[in-house]
């Protein structure tokens, strides 16, 4: 069986209902592609510590677990491992989201997710949200 590989990935919810999606940047596998922001969970975190954690260092904002809600979950089969990725809604941070690391950012409306080139794991869960929203 293939490892399982734990990544946690957060909906930023704006006042005018809109989703912050960020572009994988070059260099890394599935560039150039649309996905929540978030990233792998480090040894003995939560999905939510490691959420606070990537959403300071990729858009220098600060949220803490309790503004964290999750909504639903992709499974699927990349690569190397096996991809298990919470997705949390979050409207409630402090700070303005900046792509730290460089990648381009975007605030989407709900309508508009599904339409967004995105890795396979995201595409129920961007309709899931747009239905949510
Ligand atoms: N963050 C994020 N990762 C996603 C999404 N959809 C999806 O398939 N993935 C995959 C891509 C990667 O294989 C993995 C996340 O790895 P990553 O490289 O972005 O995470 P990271 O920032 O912790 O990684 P690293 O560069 O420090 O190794 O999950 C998504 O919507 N958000």
């Amino acid at each position: 069986m293939a490892k399982l590989l734990l990544v946690a990935a957060c909906a930023l919810i704006d006042r005018d209902g809109r989703v912050l999606m960020a572009r994988r940047p070059a260099g890394k596998e599935m560039a150039g592609l649309w996905e929540f922001p978030g990233g792998k969970l480090g040894e003995n975190e939560t999905p939510e510590e490691a959420l606070v954690r990537e959403l300071k260092e990729e858009l220098a904002i600060d949220t803490e677990a309790s503004c964290l809600a999750p909504i639903g979950f992709a499974s699927e089969a990349l690569k190397e491992f096996h991809l298990l990725m919470p997705l949390f809604v979050c409207r409630k941070w402090s700070g303005m989201p900046v792509p730290v690391e460089g990648q381009e950012l975007k605030w989407v409306k709900p309508s508009a997710l599904t339409s967004m080139e995105m890795p396979p794991a995201d595409r129920p869960l961007a309709a899931q949200l747009r239905d949510l929203l």
